[in-house]
């Protein structure tokens, strides 16, 4: 028997359609547990329609999901495990922080006071303001204080960043980290900022108007091109005929990136011929590998 452990999520055959739209086209996909998934994708993906479902905030047209082994639509045991942290977010009319907070703490049951009154500090949250009369980037905080403080065994966070400034949005990545290291649980985040988010995530779905078109360990993807820098010609012997993906020219040094692992032979080839070979960007790896997938489902 395999030891493999069942995943946290498992979506199969799942579609979505709205009037003339299919949001979703039979989706298939898994979430391990206790990993942070990067959800990424372009506007209208389909990301936000996938996490709505999965949440059970929205009913699938067709298809079955499940979550720690449960289908989670109306279902008590499931729902205080699962929070969804989303911009559209609605409070009740004249709710402050700190009810929001409570609410937060009644739903879910690994609340954890102390970790939300260190964040509401953080991020410098207002006492006073109603939620409604709040700055975008307030609200985000809240929002993002909510879903690390739950501590909810399966937490989406769809796009959190809106609104908050470069800092804050640094702080929301410290702090999950720092939280998922004591913690482990999993966690899902959509996401436009690839670049921003590749250092937190390890596993990474890509959708794309309404179908899954990559999930692969980020440990995978990076291996599967490589960036060399240094003299142009030099560069040029490495690359050789491979499919470039990406090339910057700063004088008589370039930047170039490669699909394609090295060899040993080309590796000890980089190192007589000085050349630094730095990580790959995942934004263009992603782009780039996106792309071609596209290129060949056509
Ligand atoms: N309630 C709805 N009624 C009609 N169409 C909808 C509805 N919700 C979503 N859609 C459509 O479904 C598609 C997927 O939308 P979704 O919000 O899931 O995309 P997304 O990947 O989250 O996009 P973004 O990154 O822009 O937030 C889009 O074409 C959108 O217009």
């Amino acid at each position: 028997m395999s030891t493999r452990q069942r995943p946290a999520i498992e979506v199969r055959g799942v579609s979505r359609n709205y009037r003339s739209t299919t949001a979703l086209d039979s989706v298939s996909v898994t979430f391990e547990k206790d990993m942070i998934h990067g959800l990424l994708g372009r506007n209208g993906a389909g990301k936000t329609t996938l996490m709505s479902l999965i949440t059970a905030q929205d009913w699938p047209s067709s298809g079955e999901i499940s979550v720690f082994g449960q289908a989670p639509h109306e279902n008590e045991q499931v729902l205080p495990k699962i929070c969804f942290v989303r911009e559209e977010q609605k409070y009740i009319d004249d709710a402050k922080a700190s009810h929001a907070f409570a609410a937060a703490a009644l739903a879910f049951p690994n609340w954890d006071w102390e970790l939300a009154e260190r964040l509401k500090q953080d991020f410098k949250v207002p006492e006073k303001t109603r939620i409604k009369k709040m700055s975008r980037g307030q609200r985000s905080a809240v929002g993002v204080i909510i879903g690390l403080a739950s501590r909810a065994e399966v937490t989406f966070f769809d796009e959190p960043y809106m609104g908050l400034d470069a800092v804050a949005r640094q702080l929301f990545y410290d702090r999950l980290l720092e939280d998922y290291a004591e913690n482990p649980r999993t966690i899902v985040l959509s996401s436009h900022l690839i670049d921003e988010v590749a250092h937190l995530i390890e596993n990474v779905v890509v959708i794309d108007q309404g179908r899954i078109l990559m999930d692969e360990p980020v440990e995978e993807l990076r291996d599967r091109a490589v960036t060399l820098v240094g003299r142009s010609d030099a560069v040029a012997e490495i690359s050789g005929t491979r499919e470039v993906l990406h090339h910057e020219e700063l004088g008589r040094m370039v930047r170039t990136t490669v699909l394609g692992a090295l060899s040993q032979t080309e590796k000890r080839r980089v190192h007589e011929l000085d050349l630094d070979v730095v990580p790959v960007s995942l934004q263009q790896l992603i782009v780039r590998m996106t792309e071609k997938q596209q290129e060949a489902a056509r």
